[in-house]
């Protein structure tokens, strides 16, 4: 059986995060596999407190993991401390860490910051040259790039941007626009556009996390970057479509989409 690692927070409310990253690998059919970054308090109204974990523990999770039982795949989630940051990087090198997605999380669509300013720098040097594959969402590349995203156009200009700072590739996500949910790669130079259709659905919580470890899924069975995110959305999209109306503020995907349909 393959091996997925979530490298990521806590979600208490289990929308986003570490929860979210367990069901979509073992709705895989996956190994899951966490190193728990940050504790946070939140629901589907909003983030209300977060507790980091020292980089010491983070590192001796990364250690327990990798000696004992080695990861197909990593995904990276909300890592909001430069320390984290700076030892992630490192554990990846020693142990030759393969199939690398990075969610660069700042913020949850239910507000509230994930990541500090500080850490910004950390991550852009130390952990997105070990990126397979970076998935920002449009506040995330606006924030990492410095630029404003209105259009496809500055979609693709975005993204080049940060792909020509990193080896990998970048999965610009478009959920946040308002018409429609387009998704782009940029990658060797070329942009391929996933296409999405913008689903009435105000339970988004976790889309990103979701798709990034759905993405991370698809690798560690061994389909290339574009058809690993060509599948993931796919995921994502019956996730969001099965509708599950938890919550009063934005809720949670239904990950159960695919057995119940069996039934
Ligand atoms: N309402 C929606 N309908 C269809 N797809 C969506 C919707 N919202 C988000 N998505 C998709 O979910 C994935 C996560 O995107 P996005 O919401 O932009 O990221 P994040 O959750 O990090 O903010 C993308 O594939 C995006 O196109
Ligand atoms: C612990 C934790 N990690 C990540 C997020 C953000 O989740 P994401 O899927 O990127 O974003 P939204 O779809 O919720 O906007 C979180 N809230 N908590």
């Amino acid at each position: 059986m393959k091996k997925v690692l979530s490298i990521a927070g806590s979600d208490c409310s289990g929308g986003a995060g570490i929860q979210a990253d367990i069901k979509t690998i073992t709705m895989h059919g996956l190994y899951a596999m966490t190193a728990i970054t940050a504790l946070t308090a939140q629901n589907t109204t909003g983030v209300y407190n977060v507790q980091v974990v020292s980089p010491e523990f983070v590192a001796q999770q990364l250690d327990c993991i990798f000696q004992d039982i080695r990861p197909d795949a990593i995904k990276i989630g909300m890592v909001s401390d430069s320390n984290i940051i700076e030892i992630i990087a490192q554990k990846l090198k020693t142990y030759k860490a393969e199939n690398i997605v990075i969610d660069p999380v700042m913020v949850a669509s239910s507000g509230g910051s994930l990541l500090s300013l500080e850490a910004k720098n950390a991550l852009k040097t130390g952990l997105f040259p070990l990126a397979d594959i970076l998935t920002p969402n449009i506040p995330e590349a606006e924030f990492l790039s410095e630029t404003k995203i209105r259009t496809h156009q500055d979609m693709e200009r975005t993204a080049a941007l940060l792909g020509e700072q990193i080896k990998g590739a970048v999965l610009l996500k478009g959920g946040h626009l308002l018409q429609e949910a387009d998704d782009l790669l940029y990658r060797n130079k070329d942009y391929f556009w996933y296409p999405g259709e913008k689903i009435q659905n105000e339970n988004t919580h976790g889309t990103g996390c979701t798709l990034s470890s759905a993405i991370a899924c698809n690798l560690a069975i061994g389909y290339d970057i574009s058809e690993s995110v060509k599948r993931a959305k796919e995921y994502v999209t019956g996730a969001i479509k099965a509708q599950l109306n938890l919550g009063t503020g934005s809720g949670p995907l239904n990950h159960m989409y695919l057995t119940q349909k069996n039934r």
